[in-house]
């Protein structure tokens, strides 16, 4: 049986209802219904094989759900079906972006190109679909000016500057994610998606992205949903935290809540919820004989 409790929110951005996802006999998603609201952090956690890229991909258009409505509000009140969608409307009409478990970029372009790269969209409109372009343009030329204006800002962000002339592949691991990131909001989103943007992070550069995605929080407003299993950036930075097992959801709510939720314990811990309380115990009296 599915949870039934969903934290309503007063102004959601992406609406989940009654997701499924099946691949030939297994129910990969079952009964999924969740809201994450807007200008907010909301993290998906769950153990490994919980569900969760499963769950993104059907947000992102990469998999059709076997059911299930997936809603996406916009600023403007203009309404999205995205089960509906192909991938790139979702990503171009519906304004949702994702960065992936593995990093994808260009990694022979520089820093710089690739977030040019990322506002391709927006430059091809510009000029004409080519023609205007080729002409050399006063519209074309002031967008393509923009364009770097904004790569630059997204840099300044993601404390990339200094690097935007070298190829991306040259990029420490940490400052590759930021990149990613920082890419994902050239292509101005209002809701960004990522899927475990801390994962091989040392502590200093798991700092570092906290920062950015506090920053994209309170500067632009864009709502992020976030895939994790670094519980010390799910905790410090998420506004609301909903957790799934087995496909399905077995809690919601802020981090405090989800914390302490024996539900959520008893699923990391691999026990069953009423050993919840004993298991606790124990632990905590094996950690009282170690401090003695
Ligand atoms: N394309 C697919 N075909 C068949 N089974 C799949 C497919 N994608 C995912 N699954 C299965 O669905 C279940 C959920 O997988 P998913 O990758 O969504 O979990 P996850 O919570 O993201 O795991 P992790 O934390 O390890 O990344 C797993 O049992 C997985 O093997």
């Amino acid at each position: 049986m599915a949870l039934e409790t969903t934290t309503m929110t007063t102004d959601p951005i992406l609406k989940v209802e009654h997701l499924s996802m099946r691949f030939g006999g297994l129910m990969a998603i079952n009964d999924f219904s969740f809201e994450a609201a807007r200008g907010e952090i909301t993290a998906l956690i769950g153990p490994n094989g919980a569900g969760k890229t499963t769950v993104f991909n059907c947000i992102t258009g990469f998999y059709k759900p076997t059911m299930g409505m997936i809603t996406m509000r916009q600023r403007s009140g203009s309404e999205f079906l995205l089960e509906r969608l192909p991938d790139f409307e979702i990503a171009k009409r519906a304004k949702v972006a994702r960065t992936f478990q593995n990093i994808r970029m260009f990694s022979g372009l520089t820093v710089l190109e690739n977030l040019l790269v990322a506002q391709h969209n927006k430059l091809m409109q510009a000029s004409g679909f080519t023609i205007l372009g080729l002409l050399g343009f006063p519209a074309y030329r002031q967008a393509s000016k923009e364009s770097i204006e904004f790569a630059k800002h997204w840099l300044e962000m993601a404390s990339l500057i200094d690097r935007a002339d070298d190829p991306a592949g040259d990029l420490p691991y940490g400052a590759q994610r930021r990149l990613e990131i920082a890419r994902a909001m050239c292509t101005g989103p209002e809701l960004l998606c990522l899927d475990e943007p801390a994962a091989g992070l040392n502590p200093r550069e798991s700092l570092a992205l906290n920062g950015l995605l506090q920053t994209i929080r309170g500067e632009t407003g864009t709502s992020i949903l976030l895939i994790e299993h670094d519980m010390s950036v799910v905790m410090e930075i998420s506004d609301h935290v909903v957790v799934l097992e087995y496909g399905q959801k077995i809690s919601d709510g802020n981090p405090d809540y989800v914390k302490n939720d024996p539900k959520v314990i008893a699923a990391y811990l691999g026990v069953e919820d009423e050993e919840v309380e004993e298991v606790i115990e124990e632990i905590e009296a094996e950690q009282g004989g170690m401090t003695q």
